[in-house]
């Protein structure tokens, strides 16, 4: 099988790629313009086993149609986008153009040179706000609060509305809550990541988390004490990155038998802010400051995925459901950047 990857040189998209080369024999390609990847993390890739890169930005209409019908992929695993909502705040147009424009030509290309299976990153954000203190199903409404969710949920849409009109073009919708952790590399019994999280700007919890406790940063910022929750600071779902990933392969081999469908990949369980500082805390042994400042614009109080319909539907089985895991694998990593 020929699998397109995008995005494949990010954080999400690597564990995939590295999963994809570990466990198949599948001819892996990784189309990524390096906007907010890294190149380090290809050449860490291609120490496990060969697969094509091509530098391209999606952007590149005639390029990405050229490029889909002469490959002709079977499937296309699709991350690329842009994702800081409060980015998607201030510029809202970039997301629409990245995340919706480019989404809609690559899903065009790809039916066109004959694509079976599209496996698409959506988020929670497209839930919006939503009753505290309960865990969010697919079937819930959905009511983005910021550009970058509404820029995931037209995209959900295009992908929808086209396989409706192409039937033999399937898709997978995985909606992420908070994607966290890194590699579960062990080497003898020492965790040493090859590949994580490694934005610039950092805006996740978790590594900046962990970038204070190194004494990279010096402080941790909490968005808001003021939330309807019971400590007052925001709860989300942390899921580990190994797992969210193993369940894109899980995708490619459902969608065999399967019709498309919208599936949340969350462990059902959330933590506040103040909970994942001090889990921090308490698995590396470091104390570092925090502070509480304003609520960050785009910001829920809540969300929380309920997973039953992923967890019943598919053969998709989570192995690091634990705080401590997520935590020591992004400190790990983060020590090796
Ligand atoms: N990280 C999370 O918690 C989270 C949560 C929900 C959804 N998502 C979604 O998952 C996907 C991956 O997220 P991530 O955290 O790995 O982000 P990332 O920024 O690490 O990876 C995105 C990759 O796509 C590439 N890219 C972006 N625009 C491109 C373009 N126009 N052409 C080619 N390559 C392009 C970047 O260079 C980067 O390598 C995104 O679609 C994101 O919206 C992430
Ligand atoms: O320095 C920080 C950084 C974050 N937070 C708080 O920590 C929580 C998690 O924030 P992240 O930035 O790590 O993640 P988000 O929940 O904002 O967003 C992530 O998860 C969303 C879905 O839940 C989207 O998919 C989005 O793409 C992805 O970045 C939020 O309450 C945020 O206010 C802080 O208090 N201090």
């Amino acid at each position: 099988m020929k699998i397109l990857i995008t995005g494949g040189a990010g954080y999400i998209g690597s564990h995939v790629v590295k999963q994809l080369l570990e466990l198949s024999s599948c001819e892996v390609t990784v189309l990524d313009n390096l906007s907010t990847g890294n190149k380090a993390t290809i050449n860490t890739l291609e120490k496990i086993r060969d697969f094509n890169f091509l530098q391209l930005d999606l952007k590149e209409f005639d390029k990405i149609n050229q490029f889909l019908t002469e490959e002709k992929f079977d499937a296309i695993i699709h991350f690329a986008a842009y994702s800081i909502v409060s980015e998607s705040m201030q510029n809202p147009l970039k997301y629409y153009l990245n995340n919706t424009v480019n989404t809609t030509n690559l899903i065009e290309c790809a039916i066109k040179s004959g694509v079976k299976k599209f496996i698409f990153s959506s988020t929670a954000a497209v839930y919006g706000d939503v009753q505290e203190n309960v865990n969010i199903k697919e079937t819930f409404a959905t009511n983005p609060i910021n550009p970058y969710g509404m820029s995931k949920l037209m995209s959900e849409k295009i992908l929808q509305d086209a396989s409706k009109n192409f039937p033999d073009f399937k898709y997978v919708i995985f909606r992420y809550f908070n994607v966290s952790g890194a590699d579960m590399y062990f080497d003898k019994d020492n965790l040493c990541p090859r590949i994580g999280e490694n934005h610039n700007p950092e805006t996740h919890l978790i590594p900046l988390v962990v970038k204070t406790a190194l004494g990279k940063r010096d402080l941790l910022n909490i968005y808001g004490d003021d939330f309807k929750t019971p400590d007052g600071s925001c709860i989300r779902d942390y899921i580990h990155v190994e797992d969210l990933a193993n369940a894109h392969i899980e995708a490619i081999n459902y969608l065999e038998e399967n019709k498309s469908d919208i599936f949340n990949l969350g462990y059902s369980k959330g933590y506040s802010v103040k909970q994942i500082v001090n889990a921090v805390k308490d698995v590396i042994k470091i104390d570092f400051k925090t502070t509480i400042v304003d609520r960050r614009a785009g910001d829920t109080a809540f969300l929380v995925a309920d997973n039953s319909k992923v967890v019943s539907t598919m053969k998709w089985k989570p192995k690091f459901d634990n705080l401590e895991l997520i935590c020591k694998s992004a400190y790990e990593w983060e020590k090796t950047i």
